[in-house]
């Protein structure tokens, strides 16, 4: 299995740049995320990946082959990669096995060989007993896992994934979230998954990438992002939580409690440095609780089953999510424990 390397890739549209000097160094069997809000060059990147766009600028290379450079385009069916769209892309008229061998069909595989290629594909998305049914006569996450099959039986090195999700709902998300894990599992391919969901980017990729107007913001595995997040602007896109200005630290760096109340109390012109609060280390206590905490009134309190989320205005005017376990009035007053706080960079 050999790893891919996106060195410097741009693409630009007449005046636009869609993806902009992109780089990403991708180990073998790895499941990476590019995760974005839409416009930001996922799915142009995705595509470059596969060959259906050439390349303006940069290098992509599998293992040390080149697959695409400014003089050369490898076709997308001799990269070795296969993709899996949004929309599941199967042949109404024919059967289930016969979508998943359609790909073997064109590389000419027939008889046995075949036949054992596409019940092989079929039982690893635990669809063996489907084969002669049609696609029409199963749900979305069933054809998905047909879409995912079919890319299977070609045994590719890389898997591309278009927000392979996007058309299911909320369980059958969560149920197929797994079914992707099995299927990662099994085959150790290499896996590239395009979303714009950051719990699912979350939840299945080994790394993310973040991508913001076409350039890579972070590159980080899921708990490096939600524990360390570069930007104001990457902090908000990954998780729950809180931004201040506080009069302490520095772009990448954790303070501790006592740091970061000190900071936080401190006169508003010193308090420039911006810092990320993860709800979890929000303490609420009676308002009278200690000389230490900080002050706040209740905005709304929220019941999310497990417990209530709370939206509180501070002294300063700024505004902060907490956890609790029981209800608190709107307009109470309230006092705060913040026990850390991770310092960012500054927007661009
Ligand atoms: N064929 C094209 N011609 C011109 N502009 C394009 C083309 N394809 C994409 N773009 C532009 O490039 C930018 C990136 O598009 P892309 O589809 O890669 O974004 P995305 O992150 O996948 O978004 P979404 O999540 O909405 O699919 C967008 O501004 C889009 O309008």
């Amino acid at each position: 299995m050999a790893g891919l390397t996106i060195e410097r890739v741009t693409k630009r549209f007449g005046e636009q740049c869609a993806v902009d000097a992109l780089s990403l160094d991708v180990a073998p069997g790895e499941f990476v995320a590019l995760l974005g809000p839409s416009g930001c060059g996922k799915t142009t990147m995705l595509r470059m990946l596969a060959g259906f766009e050439p390349l303006s600028e940069g290098e992509i290379r599998l293992g040390d082959r080149t697959l695409a450079s400014r003089g050369r385009h490898v076709p997308p069916e001799r990269r070795n990669m296969a993709m899996v769209f949004q929309s599941y892309a199967l042949w109404p008229h024919m059967s289930v096995a016969d979508n998943v061998g359609y790909p073997l069909k064109l590389r000419r595989l027939e008889g046995d060989t075949y036949r054992r290629r596409v019940a092989q594909a079929l039982a690893l998305v635990d669809l063996a007993t489907y084969a002669e049914r049609s696609p029409q006569e199963l749900s979305g996450g069933q054809r998905q896992r047909v879409a995912l099959a079919r890319c299977l039986a070609t045994d590719p090195e890389v898997v591309l994934l278009d927000e392979p999700l996007a058309n299911l709902d909320r369980h059958l998300r969560a149920a197929m979230e797994q079914s992707f894990r099995e299927f990662h599992r099994r085959t150790r391919a290499t896996m590239i998954y395009v979303t714009h969901d950051q719990s699912e980017a979350m939840s299945l990729a080994d790394r993310i990438a973040v991508m913001r107007g076409g350039r890579l913001e972070q590159w980080a595995t899921p708990e490096a992002l939600y524990r360390r997040p570069r930007s104001a602007w990457v902090a908000s896109f990954i998780g729950q939580g809180s931004l201040l200005e506080v009069a302490a630290g520095r772009p990448g760096l954790r303070l501790e409690e006592a740091a970061l109340m000190r900071g936080l109390t401190a006169i508003a012109a010193e308090r420039t440095q911006p810092v990320l609060v993860r709800p979890e280390h929000v303490t609420v206590l009676a308002e009278s609780a200690s000389q230490r905490s900080l002050r706040a009134r209740v905005e709304s309190a929220t019941f999310r089953g497990e417990r209530y989320e709370l939206h509180l205005r501070l002294e300063s005017g700024e505004t902060l999510l907490a956890y609790h376990h029981s209800a608190l009035a709107e307009g109470q007053g309230v006092a705060l424990l913040l026990h850390e706080g991770w310092c960012l960079e500054p927007d661009a």
